[in-house]
């Protein structure tokens, strides 16, 4: 193993008087694909925004030496401005306009399908293609490693699968580290080289390492779905989740 993307040590986050994270330890390899799925209410958006640097830990330790972009469940874009100078934003706002490179912003438009969609506004985009100028503007900063919480379960089924497809492919070309939460274990098959579980104990209950499969055709005969499928029943004590 080489040095982590991310490292998380000791880990403590509270509310009140409950312990969130509670000395979860992870390790996040450079490429690496990270799905972290589990019930409701077990941490994960917690655990996405410590990664994040968004939320301080009691205890433990963030180790993070690389630029990491953040997408939520929304695509939170400006109404007032097209899809290019959204995707745009996402340079300004960390002050690098200097170094901002136009041609980046058209690689990314390219990159996600958006080079005709690249004048419209946002009132004029479908919920996946709104989506996917989220993802392009969190990658304008040219991070390394791109975090996601639960980005695509606003939409149907059919353009989740699209914007599963879109995502990997993207990531894959630029080499990204990914940590994703999903509550759907056939996204979580789909996208990630591995998975890791929580269960409400505030640690990382179990961690898988997975080949992705193909396409999504593939996902019903992949060796570890019944796996997860029964750790989400009989460990993690909650009704399985996967793509309709
Ligand atoms: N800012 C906050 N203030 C107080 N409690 C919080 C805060 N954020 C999260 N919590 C609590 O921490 C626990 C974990 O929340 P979190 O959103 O991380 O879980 P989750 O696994 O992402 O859930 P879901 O799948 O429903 O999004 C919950 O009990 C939640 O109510």
């Amino acid at each position: 193993m080489g040095v982590a993307a991310l490292r998380l040590t000791g880990a403590v986050k509270t509310y009140g008087a409950k312990a969130v994270l509670d000395g979860l330890d992870l390790d996040v390899q450079p490429r690496e694909r990270l799905a972290v799925l589990g019930p409701s209410g077990t941490g994960k958006s917690t655990l996405l925004r410590v990664l994040a640097g968004l939320e301080p830990l009691d205890s433990g330790r963030l180790a993070c030496t690389e630029i990491t972009a953040t997408v939520f469940q929304q695509p939170l874009l400006l109404p007032w401005l097209t899809v290019r100078d959204n995707v745009a934003l996402g340079g300004r706002f960390r002050g690098n306009r200097a170094r901002f490179k136009q041609e980046w912003v058209a690689h990314l438009l390219e990159l996600f399908g958006l080079g005709p969609l690249a004048g419209a506004f946002p009132d004029q985009l479908s919920g996946g293609q709104a989506q996917r100028v989220a993802v392009a503007r969190a990658l304008a900063i040219r991070p390394s490693v791109l975090l996601l919480d639960e980005p695509f379960s606003a939409l149907d089924p059919a353009t989740r699968r699209d914007l599963q497809r879109w995502l990997r492919e993207a990531v894959g070309s630029l080499g990204l580290t990914v940590v994703i939460v999903t509550h759907d274990v056939d996204e979580a098959l789909f996208l990630a080289t591995s998975i890791a579980a929580l269960d409400g104990s505030g640690r990382i209950a179990r961690r898988w390492h997975t080949e992705p499969p193909a396409d999504h055709d593939e996902l019903a005969g992949h060796a570890l779905r019944q796996e997860l499928l029964d750790a989400y029943r009989s460990q993690l004590g909650s009704a399985p989740a996967a793509t309709p």
